[in-house]
């Protein structure tokens, strides 16, 4: 019964969620049917599934003039039942007799002993469903423009936040990113056959911040119609995170105020939030200093904190790794390659993997590396310890990938849980390595930020090392839009960077406007080059 509703078929439903065959056999129909169909029928039932092919229904294509997409999915009810499936905080890998518990709808950053909290959802809940079920529901929603599903997010309401009201969600359709095959710089410099790049960073903002954000502040917008006291929502950033909330509360009409460390972030990354209408304040420190004077600010005021400490970030950061399975049709990779920097999206990745594992939808999770800057490297040197010695925060020298240059994280303990579940790795990159790393990926025609950078210098590494096999599929996380970024390409390339070689470099050829000019540089440039 359960299952039937889940698609919006009306009872009477005798069909089984576990044993549903009829029911699985095509939901990508199901799902288009039901909602192309919907509007001579509020609760669309099994026979108006099966007559989707209808030349009835396929004439029924406009939605009345005074609608939109977020009213057709009221309508239709498609989003309603949440089939008691829940979520609450607890405090992050609690003690199991520990009863320790808030809402969601509580304004709460950290557990009674100041530790992090995570969002624990009721797993038994979702497990009246078996894998297939939850694999046949997700797929069948992609490339949909139904509201919120056509999100990459919201594609998995009910693992993410299972019980917000659909007409509370602020999403840009953010997610379904690009997991590029990448073909030439996998068989060319890694003599890899099954490398893959997930562009995380080919979104709304141009970072994997969205992902995240559209869940937090979505929470924020249910809070405020709840008539809860929240006056905007604050965070500290290194560029990304501030772009992403900015024009997130921007579309749904919430203030939002931005602590930036002065001098920083690229200037692509300071106008998103300008732009947006953000209160963007500048300050002379780093990262770790803004998150320090946020942490103490969103204390006092009722700005809700929208930093990755607040773990309702994550529960949407993870939904990229349930859509690399997705994307391999359930199929698990070997080695999923993460950026680090205040080091949520590592925990973000390994919870969706795990929640994958859980429910059935695969029988592993991959080994996931995480990937630091070694002028930002807490997480590496804590590693390298072998995690015994007491994590030690650093003070992080100026890095190209200045969007991890993060001395004190607030996620460690999730990061180290996280690869040590998984028997992950870490990595570092110096800055010769991952600026040559991203300029020869750009070779191969990608143009990805420095960050991922880093990503691929580990890969390389450990390519080199042996531990990483030619065949092995891997994923490298790409976790920002190099265009981003341009100022340190354009540094690189015109070899203006002291101590580096820039071995990579490009740079344009200045030539007088001369035909006879122009003939001899390309016959001593190009013509030479390919004889
Ligand atoms: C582009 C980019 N890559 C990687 C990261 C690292 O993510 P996390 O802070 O979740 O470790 C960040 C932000 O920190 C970022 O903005
Ligand atoms: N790179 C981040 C740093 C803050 O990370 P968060 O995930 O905790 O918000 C940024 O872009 O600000």
């Amino acid at each position: 019964m359960a299952a039937c509703s889940l698609f919006q078929a009306s009872s009477p439903c005798t069909l089984n969620p576990r044993t549903s065959k009829s029911f699985l056999r095509n939901p990508r129909t199901q799902s288009l049917s039901i909602r192309s169909c919907s509007s001579s029928s509020a609760t669309p039932s099994i026979t108006s599934i099966s007559s989707e092919s209808s030349s009835n229904c396929h004439s029924k294509h406009r939605r009345p003039a005074d609608e939109n997409i977020r009213d057709e999915a009221k309508r239709t009810h498609i989003t309603d039942n949440n089939h008691g499936f829940s979520a609450k905080y607890v405090p992050f890998n609690a003690d199991p007799s520990s009863t320790e518990s808030y809402s969601l709808d509580e304004i709460i950053y950290r557990s009674k002993s100041g530790g992090l909290l995570d969002v624990q959802h009721d797993m038994e809940a979702l497990k009246k469903f078996d894998g297939k079920y939850w694999k046949n529901l997700f797929d069948s929603r992609i490339g949909k423009t139904t509201w919120p599903y056509g999100s990459g997010v919201w594609s998995k309401k009910e693992w993410v936040l299972p019980e917000i009201d659909s007409d509370h969600i602020v999403s840009a359709f953010e997610g379904n990113s690009n997991l590029f095959w990448a073909e030439r710089y996998g068989k060319t410099i890694l003599g890899m056959n099954d490398l893959w790049v997930k562009h995380c960073g080919i979104s709304h903002t141009g970072s994997f911040k969205d992902l995240g954000m559209t869940v937090l502040v979505s929470q924020v917008n249910r809070l405020r119609k709840l008539g809860k006291p929240v006056v905007g929502v604050g965070c500290a950033s290194t560029g990304d995170t501030s772009a992403a909330l900015s024009a997130y509360c921007a579309a749904a009409g919430i203030p939002a105020i931005v602590f930036l460390p002065a001098n920083k972030i690229s200037m692509a990354q300071l106008v998103q939030p300008i732009a947006n209408g953000a209160k963007v304040i500048s300050l002379d420190t780093d990262f770790d200093g803004c998150m320090q004077l946020i942490r103490e600010v969103t204390a006092e005021l009722p700005i809700y904190l929208a930093n990755s400490l607040n773990s309702l970030r994550l529960e949407g950061q993870k939904t990229a790794a349930i859509e690399i399975l997705q994307q391999f049709d359930w199929e698990v990779p070997d080695w999923v390659i993460v950026p680090g920097g205040n080091l949520g999206n590592i925990y973000a990745f390994y919870k969706g993997f795990q929640m994958c594992k859980e429910l059935g939808l695969v029988d592993r999770i991959p080994r996931m590396v995480c990937a630091q800057a070694a002028n930002a490297n807490p997480l590496y040197l804590h590693y390298k310890s072998g995690w015994d010695s007491e994590f030690k925060p650093v003070t992080a020298a100026t890095t190209f990938a200045s969007a991890i240059q993060i001395g004190d994280p607030v996620s460690i303990d999730r990061a180290v849980f996280a690869l040590k579940n998984c028997d992950g790795i870490v990595e570092e990159a110096s800055e010769e390595e991952l600026m040559d790393a991203m300029s020869q990926a750009d070779l191969t025609g990608m143009f990805i930020c420095p960050h991922t950078g880093v990503a691929l210098a580990a890969l390389i590494k450990l390519r080199n090392s042996g531990v990483i096999q030619p065949n092995d599929r891997t994923v490298v996380v790409s976790t920002a839009h190099g265009l981003k970024f341009t100022q340190s390409k354009i540094d690189y390339h015109s070899k203006e960077i002291p101590d580096m070689a820039s071995r990579f470099a490009n740079p344009p050829i200045e030539v007088k406007a001369d035909f006879g000019a122009v003939m001899d540089v390309l016959k001593k440039r190009v013509l030479s080059e390919y004889q």
